[in-house]
């Protein structure tokens, strides 16, 4: 990256970088950003008066204070993402670093290959929605891939903690605003492309081309694993100078599997030609689970290990999470929260469900997010369920009943009369608790392992899986 010009001296001495000016700390380097809400570049002055010393920026102020720097380049997410990897002295090149994209399943894979790697042995770091951690240590997790600041301080912490091995998330936002950028990535894994945040996006091929992005980036010495059964899996890869490889359950790829046998409790996988019971439901989950084993292998792990490590896997917090009442009421709280996942999730119970019971589905769409997925949600609920409850999902500074009109608008006219609205989530619940017959099943999707319902930029307390169990003790 070049740089547009320098006013100041370059002998600084900056004590941290900061993308926040009411975050300022003495002599930091204050990055200005353009948002999506407001121009960084307008906090420039409050940054120096808070007590910054340097300034990277894309256009100078007009007025230049005496005694500070101030470096103009291009794009400063590119800059900033640069100066974090440069300020942690380049974490990334110390380890084993594995970035996991696309639609879903991020988080379980990047999340099972911490726990299999972990139970191996060796010290590894996670950087993922639900949590982050450095080797034991959990840390909360903000974003599905953090700013570039903090993803460097956390790999260097990992460094420093003795990891050798970190497993992260990249998303589409945290790829488009360069969060990612010049990491040392020893692999990526592409899972699959499906509807979301066309709210950020504006077109499906731009949320591809992002995507993409990642894979078009990582080095020649890198693997990049793609899924050969999803429509976009060669694309992704076709502009890599990275070894490719390719796993699939339906197509010729290098590395294959089969489900034998689907049950609530587990499955039995072919992978390769070793036949093993795992703990995970669902072809979706025997997709993710084979992304795990091609990248331990092409990390140079035993593969007897590996299989043995995967029939350990347990299913990662909020993604199929299920408790069975007293009175044998089966309760999965699941993170579905695209129209594919909970499509995922509905056709996994409906193949192993004896349909002498009812399945009674709960869910909702987030507020000040894509849209254009409400209507879709509820019509695949609807179709794919006996009874829906349409309900609140962190309505965030929307009106609640707006996005369930929404939502409403796609549920087909023959299945208007299985379909009820209950805004409050807690209600919604409770009402499928009370309304459920001993067999029944209740899926509770969106929300998955978060601990709170967002309202108007207020977090409250809010479980799914606490308060399912809350009501279903209840019944007993
Ligand atoms: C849409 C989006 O990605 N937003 C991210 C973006 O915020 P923004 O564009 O709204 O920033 P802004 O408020 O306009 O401010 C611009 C700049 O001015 C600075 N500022 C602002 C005010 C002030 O007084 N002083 C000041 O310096 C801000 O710190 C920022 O650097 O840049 C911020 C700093 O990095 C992020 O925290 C913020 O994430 C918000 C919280 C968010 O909700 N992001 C979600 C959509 C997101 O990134 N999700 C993805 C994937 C989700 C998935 O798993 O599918 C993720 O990676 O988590
Ligand atoms: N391989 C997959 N294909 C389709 N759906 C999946 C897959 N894996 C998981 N899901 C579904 O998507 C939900 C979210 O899974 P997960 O948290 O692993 O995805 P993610 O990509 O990390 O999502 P996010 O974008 O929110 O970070 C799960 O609860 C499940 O319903
Ligand atoms: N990482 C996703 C999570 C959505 C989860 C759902 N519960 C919601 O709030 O919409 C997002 O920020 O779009
Ligand atoms: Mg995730």
């Amino acid at each position: 990256m070049t740089i547009e010009s320098i006013v100041g001296s370059t002998i600084v001495s900056v004590s941290s970088l900061v993308i926040d000016s009411r975050k300022i700390e003495k002599n930091s380097l204050f990055v200005a950003l353009r948002g999506t809400q407001v121009d960084g570049h307008a906090y420039i002055d409050q940054a120096i008066e808070s007590g910054a010393g340097a300034v990277l920026c894309e256009k100078l102020p007009a007025d230049l204070r005496e005694g500070v720097t101030y470096v103009e380049v291009l794009d400063t997410n590119q800059a900033l993402a640069i100066a974090s990897t440069n300020f942690f002295d380049n974490p990334s090149s110390k380890l084993h670093l594995v970035g996991v994209t696309g639609t879903n399943g991020k988080t379980t894979i990047a999340t099972l290959l911490y726990d299999m790697f972990t139970d191996m042995g060796y010290t590894v770091g996670l950087l993922s929605t639900v949590k982050i951690k450095v080797g034991d240590e959990t840390f909360e997790a903000t974003h599905t891939t953090p700013d570039s600041i903090s993803i460097n301080r956390y790999l260097n912490e990992m460094v420093l903690a003795g990891c050798t091995y970190c497993f992260m998330e990249v998303s589409s936002h945290g790829i488009d605003q360069k969060r990612t950028f010049g990491l040392q990535f020893k692999g990526g894994v592409f899972t699959n492309l499906s509807h979301d945040h066309l709210d950020y996006h504006k077109t499906f091929a731009d949320y591809r081309d992002a995507k993409k992005t990642f894979f078009d980036q990582l080095p020649k010495s890198a693997f990049a694993i793609t899924n050969k059964d999803d429509k976009n899996g060669m694309v992704m890869v076709q502009n890599t100078v990275a070894k490719i490889k390719t796993y699939g359950l339906k197509n010729v790829a290098d590395y294959k599997a089969q489900v034998l046998e689907n049950q609530f409790s587990g499955m039995l996988m072919k992978i390769g030609l070793h036949e093993l019971w795992v703990q995970l439901i669902g072809a979706f989950n025997a997709s993710n689970l084979l992304a795990v084993y091609a990248v331990a292998i092409e990390l140079g792990a035993n593969e007897e290990e590996v299989l043995v490590g995967i029939s350990k896997l347990k299913s990662v917090d909020g993604r199929f999470q299920y408790i069975v009442s007293k009175d044998e009421i089966t309760a999965i709280v699941d993170y579905a929260h695209t129209p594919d996942a909970l499509k995922n999730v509905l056709d996994t119970i409906n193949s192993i469900r004896t349909y002498n019971e009812r399945l009674i589905t709960i869910v909702g769409c987030g507020g000040n997010r894509d849209k254009t997925k409400r209507p879709i949600m509820a019509q695949i609920a609807t179709e794919l369920s006996s009874k829906v409850i349409l309900t609140s999902d962190n309505p965030r500074f929307e009106d609640p009943y707006v996005i369930l009109e929404e939502m409403e608008a796609g549920v087909e006219p023959q299945n208007a009369m299985k379909t009820l609205l209950i805004e409050d989530r807690k209600q919604a619940i409770k009402a499928a608790c009370q309304e459920a017959k001993p067999g029944d099943i209740i899926l509770i999707a969106g929300k998955g392992h978060e601990t709170y319902q967002e309202i108007k930029g207020v977090r409250s307390d809010f479980n799914d899986l606490v308060i399912v169990k809350e009501f279903l003790d209840k019944r007993s």
